[in-house]
Formats: C-alpha cells, sequence, structure tokens
C-alpha cells in the first residue's frame, strides 16, 4: 500500500483483520460527485459538471466493486461520455498494473505502470490501498470518487441532461427498499465472501459461509419476479450480480464458499441470465480476468495455478 505517497511494502490481499480474524475492507476516501450543473453531491465538494469526454473510469474486471460501475456506464447508454481504462487482472507485489494481457489496457493518460501512480497523481502525500474503481477528472486531473456505492448512485443522474434515459438504476420509491437490501447483501455476500477468502481463523470463516448460504438462500426465495424491485433492473440487481457471476467461477472454489454453487439455485440462476441479456451488459464480464485475476492471489493459491472447471459458466456466456 501507500503511505505518504510512497510504495512501503508488498501488496497484501488482507488489508486489516479484527482481533477474532475477521477481514475488514478500507474505507475511500475520494467521494466528490459529478452532478448535472456541477453543484456539490452529498460528500465532497462541487466542480465537477457532467461533460462529455472529461471522466474516466479505471476498473479492474475481476473486480465486483468496479464491475458496478462498469454495468451502470453500460445500462445508462454513457459508453461514448465516460471513458474506460481496464488494468490487468493479476494483482502484483505493487497491486494493479497497466497491460500486459489481452483485454488489459495501458494507461493514456499518463503511461503509469501501476495504479498507485494514479493515486499519487491525485494526492502526493496519500496512505492508504490503491484500489479500483476510479473515477477520474481529465480535465482537471484529480480523481473525482474512488467508492463504486457512490459511482454507481451518481451515473444513474448526473449525466440525464446530455444522455436522457428512462432507465431509474435507484427510484425514488424504492429508495428506502433498496438502501436495506443493499446494505445486507454487502455484508452479507458481496464483502461476505471475502470475509470467508481472506479469514485467518476457522471461526472468521464459518461465520462469513453461513452469511454467505443464508443471504443466498434468502434471495432465492424472494426472487418470485424477474427482478429484486419493482418491474426494471435497479442498481440492487447490479449489485447481486456482480457476486453472482463470480461465485461458480472464483469464490466457490478460491474462497472455500462451497456449500453449493449458484447453478444450484434455479432463480439465482435465473436472475444471473436475465442480467446478462440486457443490452450490453455481457460487454463488462470477461470470464477470463475473473479466473486468472483470483486464482492469481498467491496468499491462498501459492502456485497460481487456475482450475479448468466452470463449463457452466462458459457455456452461458457463449450461448448469449
Ligand atoms: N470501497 C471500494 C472497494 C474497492 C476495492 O476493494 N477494490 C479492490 C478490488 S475488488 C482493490 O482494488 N484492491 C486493491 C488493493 O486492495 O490493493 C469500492 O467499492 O469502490
Amino acid at each position: 500500500m501507500l503511505v505518504e505517497g510512497k510504495w512501503t511494502e508488498d501488496w497484501q490481499p488482507v488489508q486489516k483483520a479484527d482481533e477474532k480474524g475477521r477481514f475488514i475492507r478500507q474505507v475511500s476516501e475520494f467521494r466528490n460527485w459529478i452532478t448535472p450543473d456541477g453543484s456539490a453531491g452529498p460528500t465532497g465538494e462541487g466542480g465537477f459538471a457532467a461533460e462529455a469526454g472529461r471522466y474516466r473510469l479505471y476498473v479492474a474486471l475481476i473486480c465486483p466493486w468496479a464491475s458496478r460501475t462498469l454495468i451502470a456506464r453500460k445500462l445508462k447508454g454513457l459508453d461514448a461520455v465516460i471513458s474506460v481504462t481496464v488494468v490487468n487482472p493479476e494483482l502484483t507485489p505493487q497491486g494493479w498494473r497497466f497491460g500486459g494481457m489481452p483485454g488489459a489496457d495501458e494507461d493514456p493518460l499518463f503511461g503509469a505502470r501501476y495504479m498507485h501512480e494514479i493515486y499519487t497523481r491525485a494526492h502526493p502525500h496519500y496512505t492508504g490501498r490503491a484500489t479500483v474503481p476510479v473515477l477520474w477528472d481529465m480535465q482537471r486531473n484529480v480523481m473525482v470518487n474512488n467508492e463504486s456505492a457512490d459511482i454507481l448512485r451518481m451515473l444513474d443522474t448526473a449525466f440525464e441532461d446530455l444522455v436522457p434515459s428512462d432507465l431509474r438504476l435507484y427510484p425514488a420509491e424504492h429508495a428506502a427498499g433498496i438502501d436495506a437490501l443493499n446494505a445486507r447483501v454487502y455484508r452479507m455476500l458481496n464483502n461476505g465472501v471475502y470475509r470467508a477468502g481472506f479469514a485467518t481463523t476457522q471461526g472468521a470463516y464459518d461465520e462469513a459461509v453461513a452469511e454467505v448460504f443464508a443471504m443466498l438462500d434468502e434471495l432465492e426465495a424472494r426472487l418470485s419476479s424477474d427482478w429484486l424491485f419493482g418491474d426494471t433492473v435497479t442498481e440492487a440487481d447490479i449489485r447481486l450480480f456482480v457476486t453472482l457471476i463470480r461465485f461458480d467461477a472464483a469464490y466457490h472454489g478460491l474462497f472455500k464458499t462451497n456449500l453449493r454453487r449458484i447453478a444450484d439455485y434455479p432463480r439465482l440462476s435465473a436472475h444471473m441470465e436475465r442480467m446478462l441479456r440486457l443490452p450490453g451488459l455481457a460487454e463488462t464480464v470477461n470470464l477470463d480476468h475473473i479466473k486468472r485475476g483470483y486464482y492469481s492471489i498467491r496468499s491462498l493459491n501459492p502456485n497460481g495455478i487456475v482450475p479448468a472447471g466452470l463449463a457452466h459458466v462458459e457455456a452461458l456466456l457463449a450461448g448469449l
């Protein structure tokens, strides 16, 4: 991670653990919002007006948090408005790097080799991990935001004058319900799989796995209609999908969340497929990056061997 703007130690996936060996994720630091007129958003400072070609998203296709933002960009029709740079999915001793395999881009703005260089450009004395996604302002050369939950939400409304859309990912009538479900899905499932995978005690693992499958069971029972809220896709569906699509490919094996696969849940499988059929959405999924990225985490998989299986997920993607 970076300490006072200097890369100080080899990259380790476990960020922080509590006294019981439970994995703790770092809190994001850059929290400004793009808004239609540049006024300040719910957090951070103003000065980030919606403009075509001004902003860039740095993402990893392995990363569920980054994928949330890519999906919102697709569903809101913002491809031509916000550009994207994809990092290499294999984490190096210096964290994310650019280029080096199909589907991984070089950094077009600064020719950086590592993502942490983007952070020190934004903040020369930054202390913390150089995470993705990052939303970058190419006009002012500053980081707008590095919290995917914020980016997902701002993309729903920030560009509506430039690119009108009928789709509301966070509709007012379901806002409270979405917030309540998001909080539980985040804790028990999205981050729950990481808490299982990076647990350093049996007790922390047992607790996390139980929560992961309690939430999958609950969502399987709940999904009696196509979407989690109302009759169209919302951000709650996006936040569920990014974990479902990685589950059988990575979490089931590497993170040992192996009581059941998503393929064993008919409604969750159908939801995943429904998402994949939304226009453009499948372009945000790269199974090769997901597998190679997760299985490159040496502390969990010392020899870096990528498993062969997964015919069912590959067949689903191939058949779209
Ligand atoms: N709160 C952040 C979390 C992002 C995050 O943890 N990203 C991971 C990849 S999935 C990362 O970049 N990790 C790099 C590191 O820990 O050094 C968000 O949701 O945007």
